[in-house]
């Protein structure tokens, strides 16, 4: 895989003293192919029209390049095919020339509760933590950011970013198909770090939240949004195997224990700024995502529990700085 883009991008950034780290830690991607679905999923790639939008929009609901009107129905019709070969879409909603990928996950929702929280993004170098289809990190650079880095393992997930990309065109925003485990160690360079749903994915959630200041420059500000229970300052649910269907749900904490934890590593101006149910109107199969989703994994009887009979998932939004 070709990361050439980002690294003649990095050598002026806060990124610069860690190409050669970076490089190194990306080597192994350069041959994607050893995945068993790579050469179906490039070849729906390939299939994407070369098509230039009378506009982009960035900063809306739907992340979106060109209008229906800009191309004929065949055209359209091959860019559906086209996505759908990338299916499932889980994180989004896209609209590429009046195709509208109705994600899994309306993730503009999330995003609608957070920013109206943090310091402006405008000009800043971002971090996103499983960013998976990249859809934040275009909101981000909606808002002005500088440049925004995602990071997600999953070579799909950054498959459907080369997607979105092929019509938005070119921008300081880059996906890297890692792990946060495969970046340098204390980088301490980025204004702004997002890690949201994945803590609870985390064997070590201290060691998660140790990784995120480490990454920010002092000052920096940390978007940690997770799930949690309903509980007093000391509590905290590990599910006895699945929850909500997930086999890898480790630690749900209640905000007081969350923020406890987050003093405890040191950072400073600590805050909860939301809390919300997670709804089947938010999480649902879609035509874009048709394999089971939210409601399948609750309680049919008592939808507030999950399947397990955990309660039923409530996502913090945490702030913070270092
Ligand atoms: N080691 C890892 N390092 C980085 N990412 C990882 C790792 N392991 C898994 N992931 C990725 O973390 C993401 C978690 S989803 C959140 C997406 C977005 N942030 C959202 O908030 O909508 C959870 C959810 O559905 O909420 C997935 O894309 C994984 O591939």
């Amino acid at each position: 895989m070709d990361f050439s883009d980002f690294f003649r991008h990095c050598s002026d950034t806060p990124l610069a003293p860690w190409i050669t780290p970076l490089r190194q830690n990306l080597q192994h991607y350069v041959v994607p192919d050893r995945h068993g679905d790579y050469a179906r999923w490039q070849a729906a790639l390939d299939q994407l029209p070369d098509l230039t939008p009378s506009s982009v929009a960035l900063n809306q609901a739907a992340v979106s390049a060109g209008a229906a009107g800009e191309c004929d129905a065949q055209t359209r019709q091959q860019i559906e095919q086209a996505l759908m070969g990338l299916h499932p879409w889980r994180k989004g909603p896209f609209d590429m020339f009046g195709v509208h990928i109705d994600t899994e996950w309306h993730s503009d929702w999330k995003w609608d509760r957070v920013i109206p929280h943090i310091q402006p993004l405008k000009n800043r170098t971002i971090l996103d933590i499983g960013c998976g289809s990249g859809y934040h990190l275009w909101r981000m650079r909606g808002e002005g950011a500088a440049m925004t880095v995602g990071v997600d393992p999953s070579l799909l997930f950054n498959m459907q970013f080369k997607a979105i990309e092929h019509f938005i065109g070119k921008h300081p925003v880059f996906h890297l198909p890692i792990g946060i485990e495969q970046l340098p160690k204390a980088m301490r360079c980025f204004d702004t770090v997002f890690s949201m749903g994945v803590l609870y994915h985390r064997r070590s959630p201290f060691d998660h939240l140790i990784e995120l200041r480490d990454l920010l420059r002092p000052g920096g500000e940390l978007v940690l949004e997770t799930l949690v229970i309903d509980g007093d300052a000391g509590q905290t649910l590990v599910p006895d195997g699945r929850y909500a269907r997930m086999g890898n749900v480790w630690f749900i904490p209640s905000v007081p224990t969350l923020i406890q934890w987050m003093h405890k590593v040191r950072f400073k101006q600590v805050r909860c700024v939301d809390v919300s149910a997670t709804t089947t109107k938010e999480q649902r199969s879609t035509r874009w995502m048709n394999f089971q989703s939210l409601a399948d994994f609750l309680d049919p009887d008592d939808p507030t529990k999950t399947r397990e009979g955990y309660p039923g998932p409530l996502r913090a939004t945490i702030v913070a700085e270092v």
